[in-house]
């Protein structure tokens, strides 16, 4: 469950999420689109403490952070944060050295200490559900974009989160791979995991998700189903900005 209350974000003077109220409840899978530079990214970097956030506060899973707090208290609960969300990025950002098995237990070894033998049959499990229990042994070079992302998947989800963060997680694929990272995540959708994505995915957004968070210039402009969202868009921002992604 994440809520935020409040929530600003500057970097400087440049104030990149204004006010931003929101809850996702668990199992539910959001869908946050908008134009570029409306703040996705900074807000899923906000939720997962890789942005500190400059004033509100929230609260993840029941941990919360004070934009108020004594810097101390806001660090501890952004570790434990962390540890609650696995975020998966558009680059994927595997070790090179390791191999995939290595790269997908990394965390649960030097991070949850958990012992290597464990740690490698948790990791051939989640490589077997993404469909890369073949690839094991291999190093990322040898993989194509599609099959790095559903390392990077097993990555995160190693570290048992109880929410799944994607930023734009296909953006950096050719086409044809799209298809078998958004069925990774159309599975795990259907698992009930908890999962905000910022996607340019449309058909993706309106099939799988609960709901639409649409953003502007920093604020959450629209909240709704996607089949409202989609067929009745509320604002000229977001008609317009259904009119520009249903030409390309
Ligand atoms: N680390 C940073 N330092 C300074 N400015 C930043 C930083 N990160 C983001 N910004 C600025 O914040 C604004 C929002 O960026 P953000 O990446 O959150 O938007 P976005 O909606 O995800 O865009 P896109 O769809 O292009 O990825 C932009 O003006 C960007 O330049």
């Amino acid at each position: 469950m994440i809520k935020m209350y409040g929530i600003f974000k500057h970097f400087q003077d440049n104030e990149v999420l204004k006010e931003i109220n929101m809850e996702v409840a668990n199992r539910e899978i959001v869908a946050v689109l908008g134009p570029s530079g409306s703040g996705k990214s900074t807000l899923l970097r906000c939720i997962n403490g890789l942005e500190e956030i400059s004033s509100g506060r929230m609260d993840v899973n029941g941990i919360m952070v004070d934009a108020a707090a004594p810097k101390k208290t806001r660090q501890k609960n952004v570790q434990a944060i962390r540890l609650q969300t696995g975020m998966v990025f558009q680059q994927f950002n595997l070790y090179p050295h390791k191999t995939v098995i290595d790269n997908v237990i990394e965390a649960l070894i030097t991070v949850k200490k958990t012992p290597k033998e464990k740690a490698v049959q948790k990791g051939e499990t989640l490589l077997k559900r993404v469909g890369l229990m073949d690839k094991r042994n291999v190093y990322p070079s040898r993989l194509s974009g599609g099959q790095q992302q559903r390392v990077a998947i097993a990555r995160a989800l190693a570290m048992e989160p109880a929410i799944m963060l994607f930023d734009e997680p296909t953006s950096a694929l050719d086409p044809e791979l799209v298809g078998e990272v958004l069925s990774v995540m159309r599975e795990l959708a259907n698992e009930g995991m908890t999962m905000m994505i910022v996607t340019h995915e449309m058909k993706f957004a309106r099939e799988v998700a609960d709901r639409i968070l649409f953003m502007a210039d920093g604020r959450i402009v629209e909240d709704a189903a996607p089949a409202q969202f989609f067929s009745s868009p509320q604002s000229e921002r977001a008609k317009k900005f259904l009119h520009q992604v249903m030409d390309n």
